[in-house]
Order: C-alpha cells, then sequence, then structure tokens
C-alpha cells in the first residue's frame, strides 16, 4: 500500500521484457480517485507497454493493486471486471453502428449463472451501463446518432463511454486526443476533467502537451522504460532531464 487512502492504483516495479528490449523498467506509480495523472515520454519509451502490462495485456513481473486488491496474477477480462478500464491506441469505432450500439460491444457476456437468469433485466442494465458511460462523456443525445455523424473530438469521447460501460475505478487512455485541433482537445480535456470529478482515476497518455499539461493533477515522465520524472505539471515542464529527453524546450502549462 502507498499509505494515501485516496490510491486507488498502486503499481511497484513492472518491468516488461520484449527479447532484447526492456521495454518497462521497474515502474512505479499512483492514481488516485478523482485524479487526472498523465504518462508522457518519446514515442518507443513504454509508455502503451506500461498500460498494456497494467491491464493484463503483456506479461509483467511488478505488483499492481487495485483499491488495495492485488492483481498482478489476475487475467485481463477479470481485471475490467475489478475496474480497471482502457482505450487502445487504435480505438476507431465502428462505422456501420450507432454510438449506442458500438459501446454495446463492451457490455461484459454473462457467466454461466448469467445465462439462466432473467434476460430481460439483463439487457436493462446494459442498456442502463451504456447511457450512463455515455452521459460522463455529454453524448446522450447521441446514442442513436453514427459515428460519422459525429465531430471527431465527439467520436473520440464515444471511444471513452465505450471503455466506461460498466463499473470503472481507474480509466488508463492511450493517446485518446490524436488528430484533434486546440479546439476540440480543449473540450475534450474538460470533458475529462468531468469524469474524474465523478470519481474515477485517470491516468493518460498523450503526445499533446497542452491537454497533458492543462488537465492533469500530476505528470510522470518514461523514458527507455524508466521513469525520469515525476510531479506537478509546472515542475515536470521545465525539468532539464524532461526536456532534454521529450520536451526539447521548456513548455508553460
Ligand atoms: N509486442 C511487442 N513485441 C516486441 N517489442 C515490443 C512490443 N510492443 C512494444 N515493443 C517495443 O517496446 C518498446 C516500447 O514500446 P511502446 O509501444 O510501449 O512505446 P510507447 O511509449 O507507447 O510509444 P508511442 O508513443 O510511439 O506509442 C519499443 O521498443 C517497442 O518496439
Amino acid at each position: 500500500m502507498s499509505g494515501d487512502p485516496n490510491t486507488l492504483l498502486l503499481t511497484r516495479d513492472i518491468s516488461v521484457q520484449y527479447g532484447g528490449v526492456r521495454a518497462n523498467d521497474e515502474v512505479c506509480i499512483e492514481v488516485g480517485a478523482a485524479e487526472i495523472v498523465g504518462l508522457i515520454g518519446p514515442n518507443g519509451a513504454g509508455k502503451t507497454t506500461f498500460v498494456d502490462a497494467v491491464t493484463g495485456f503483456a506479461p509483467h513481473t511488478g505488483t499492481i493493486e487495485l483499491d488495495g486488491v492485488r492483481l498482478d496474477s489476475v487475467p485481463a477480462h477479470r481485471r475490467r471486471r475489478l475496474g480497471l478500464a482502457r482505450t487502445w491506441q487504435s480505438g476507431e469505432l465502428f462505422t456501420d453502428l450507432t454510438v449506442a450500439e458500438n459501446l454495446a460491444v463492451s457490455v461484459d457476456p454473462p457467466g454461466l449463472r448469467g445465462l439462466v437468469a432473467d434476460l430481460g433485466r439483463r439487457r436493462k442494465r446494459a442498456d442502463e451501463d451504456i447511457q450512463e458511460a455515455l452521459s460522463l462523456v455529454g453524448l446522450e443525445a447521441m446514442a442513436g446518432r453514427r459515428p460519422d455523424e459525429l465531430s471527431l473530438g465527439r467520436q473520440k469521447l464515444a471511444g471513452v463511454a465505450r471503455a466506461l460501460v460498466g463499473s470503472t475505478r481507474v480509466l488508463l487512455l492511450d493517446e485518446p486526443a490524436a488528430g484533434l485541433d486546440t479546439e476540440e482537445s480543449a473540450e475534450f480535456g474538460h470533458e475529462l476533467r468531468r469524469i474524474a470529478a465523478s470519481g474515477p482515476g485517470v491516468l493518460l497518455i498523450d503526445h499533446d502537451m497542452t491537454l497533458v499539461l492543462d488537465v492533469c493533477d500530476r505528470v510522470y515522465v518514461m523514458d527507455f522504460g524508466k521513469i525520469i520524472a515525476s510531479g506537478a505539471p509546472s515542475d515536470v515542464s521545465s525539468d532539464a532531464q524532461v526536456i532534454a529527453a521529450y520536451l526539447g524546450s521548456p513548455v508553460t502549462p
């Protein structure tokens, strides 16, 4: 345990080895309830690998706790049920489905017991989960629309809503704002703040420094699989090692 009662996600010494590449090297991070935490670093630094490890998609060593419960030996689908949600870098929506149908893809299938339970009740519960996820990102009025009827910013939010279907304690977002212009990115950041304010912790990976430095409470910086700096956005963005490894020049939050 970290000792901080606010901590939801706590990783200790997460390491991932891909052949000769040490993609993560003893990565320790914390994400608290209602907190947005950034994870930034150059291409190939190991950010996606970290999310893969935490969510159960990459073999790793080290420990992962969600709200004090160890997850590191738990398979990916159970980590999701326990509240770890993620998006993927290639998070396109299905263009021939409505927004609500895109979210329905994420509904947890019933176990053996669920199969014999009341079908109508399960469907109602799934509809409620989808509506709740859509309202968390401000898209409840868009449920019946097709993705191409939405702006790119709203499509990105629908992708986030798809990850949020079902109980979510910590949301891990892998470059969710890629391709957004300045205005869309600012609106996206506003919605992220609303999501976090409703309770879940958020880990945000993005190369949009304005977004990261604006919305994050704290930021970790990764380079060659290691965390090289962490702290408040203003401290990290003026850190000489971070500027040399990633930013190139100081960035003002
Ligand atoms: N499945 C894999 N098998 C082998 N090597 C991999 C695999 N996934 C990632 N790597 C390697 O691990 C390192 C970290 O890659 P990763 O995709 O995690 O970086 P990243 O920080 O997310 O980069 P980007 O910002 O470009 O998305 C890279 O050297 C990459 O080539």
